[in-house]
């Protein structure tokens, strides 16, 4: 009798349950997967509880095919539906309504979808890129004259020492032929690693000779789009308001500190003995006493939403200077050594590229009078270097896509005149590897092309297309000392080396499936052989 009633309540307990779970199901998975549906936005049915990336988080594709097939297939619409896991979110793809929403109606779009608790993630949580409204406003305005021309100049020394450094390191890589295969995405990032540590921390680092310091492994490690740290970035971007509730870290308590200490240091040294080096901490020290300010007749990006070039004062705290220094870790190291390790590949299996990018190098290093002599203006110069650079960033885009946060109620209108309304809230994403490789917009995508971006192309290219860097206000404030870094370092490597496609290139590339931004599924190995 007791067990008959003990079993009946269990199973009273037991269909409670499943019903409270299907009742859960209904309203999380099933209702969240109508929500396009019931607006009218075209969009493919979601895998429950992963989204539309289902393939991308399971590994079997990468992100950028994920996202370009969606691209493709709403080729009729000027944006289309997609489930970031449970999120909605609205993909914007066609270009006029980019430029509306970053540009022209940026005040509506200020913010980025991460969402970080200040106190709990002090690093990251303080770092331009996680900043929101009024705070991020404030702070790109004392930042931006740090990233001007007159500023890169200044810097450029420090960079072109590692690069001759980089060439010394090749060379004793080589046997006895005069040859050597590197993979040149940890080649890079070592390089990258000592660029980041002299020009934002001021520190000297070999990671050719010292290969374990810990600027270079935590580097990597807060860098890293796979594993334990990729998943959390995953979380975060996807996930932001959960992340913030359940008071998660983006950045260890370990990294924190160290990077902490390292720049807390480097400033006692320097306010003690009246040192003065051109790099970021110093502009940043400038920025804190309220000195750092635009030169005259710089040019200054402008925006009347944007963040525009008007004198701001703010108190800053040491992590928030601590903050933007470490945003050259993850803003800047691993999308430079990305960009480096495709242009090698693709210079290295387009010879005729290369052998006309070596003619304008030779050339110019022969008019100034040897390496040297290189300065910011000679590298600025360089028409075909920057051709070349620009076809790497086109179809190797390293961020596949952009995000905004709706900040004030918006309308989208679509081609047949449906519209739709966004609320404060919803997500957006820009498809930016898709665009720069949609055909109607670059002819033969597929095709590494520099004379695309040639000021007298046949069929001339709409800049606003090339959204490596982004777009608006809210565009990368470190482009231009990628590029001047990346045009540096190839301007070293093609004066002193051939780059050649070896046995172990790839040939077509196959991407990662695990990972968001590009990386070659083998590794990007090159074979270097020294001119003669
Ligand atoms: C090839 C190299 C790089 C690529 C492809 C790249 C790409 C991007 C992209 C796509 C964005 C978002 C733009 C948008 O949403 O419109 C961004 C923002 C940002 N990038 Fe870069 N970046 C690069 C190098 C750097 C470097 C060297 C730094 C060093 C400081 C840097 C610092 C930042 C910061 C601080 C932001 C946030 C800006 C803001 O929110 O106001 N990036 N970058």
């Amino acid at each position: 009798m007791l067990g008959t009633v003990l079993i009946a309540l269990f199973s009273l307990e037991g269909a409670l349950l499943a019903a409270l779970f299907a009742l859960l199901y209904y309203y999380v998975v099933v209702r969240s997967a109508r929500f396009f549906a019931d607006r009218g936005i075209p969009y493919v049915p979601p895998v429950p509880l992963l989204g539309n990336g289902a393939d991308f988080i399971t590994r079997k594709r990468p992100f950028t095919d994920v996202i370009g097939d969606l691209y493709h297939r709403f080729a009729h619409h000027r944006f289309f539906g997609y489930f970031d896991f449970l999120s909605p979110i609205y993909v914007v793809r066609d270009l006029e309504l980019v430029k509306q929403i970053c540009i022209k109606d940026f005040d509506h779009f200020v913010n980025h979808r991460i969402e970080l608790d200040e106190d709990h993630d002090p690093l990251f949580g303080r770092a331009l890129f996680a900043m929101r409204d009024s705070r991020w406003r404030n702070m790109r305005t004392v930042l931006s004259p740090a990233f001007t021309g007159s500023k890169m100049r200044l810097m450029f020394g420090l960079i072109t020492s590692y690069c001759e450094g980089a060439v010394r390191t090749i060379r004793s890589e080589m046997g006895p032929d005069g040859t050597g295969e590197l993979e040149m995405k940890e080649l890079f990032r070592r390089f990258g690693n000592d660029i980041v540590a002299t020009c934002a921390f001021g520190i000297e680092i070999n990671s050719f000779r010292d290969r374990t310091n810990p600027f270079f492994t935590l580097g990597k490690e807060l860098t890293n789009l796979e594993g334990v740290q990729g998943l959390k970035f995953l979380a975060f971007s996807s996930f932001p308001r959960i992340m913030r509730a359940l008071r998660l870290r983006l950045f260890s308590k370990k990294m924190t500190s160290f990077f902490r200490h390292v720049v807390m240091d480097t400033i006692g040294q320097r306010e003690q003995r009246g040192i003065v080096r051109h790099d970021m901490i110093n502009l940043l020290m400038e920025a804190r006493k309220q000195e750092l300010r635009f030169d005259e007749n710089e040019n200054v990006e402008t925006s009347s939403n944007g963040a525009g070039p008007q004198k701001r004062t703010m108190d800053w705290t040491d992590d928030d200077l601590t903050a933007q220094c470490t945003v050259f870790f993850f803003g800047g190291y691993d999308t430079v050594s990305t960009l480096s390790a495709f242009m090698a590949h693709e210079l290295a299996i387009n010879p005729d590229v290369q052998d006309k990018l070596r003619a304008e190098i030779d050339s110019v290093r022969t008019a100034i009078g040897g390496a040297d002599k290189l300065n910011y203006e000679t590298i600025q110069s360089m028409r075909y270097l920057d051709m070349v650079v620009n076809e790497t960033l086109r179809k190797w885009t390293p961020a596949p896509f952009l995000d905004r946060t709706c900040t004030k109620p918006y309308v989208l209108e679509d081609h047949d005149g449906r519209r739709v309304q966004l609320q404060k809230g919803d997500g957006l994403w820009i498809p930016a590897s898709a665009i720069m490789r949609d055909p109607l917009l670059f002819p033969e995508p597929d095709r590494f092309w520099p004379e695309r971006f040639a000021p007298d192309a046949e069929l001339p290219v709409d800049t606003a297309a090339l959204l490596t860097f982004g777009i608006g206000p809210r565009n990368c404030i470190g482009s231009r000392f990628a590029l001047m870094e990346a045009k540096a370092v190839f301007f070293f490597l093609l004066s002193h080396f051939l780059l050649e496609a070896g046995p172990r290139t790839q040939q077509p590339i196959k991407l990662k499936k695990a990972s968001l931004g590009p990386v070659s599924e083998k590794g990007s190995w090159i074979r270097f052989r020294l001119r003669q």
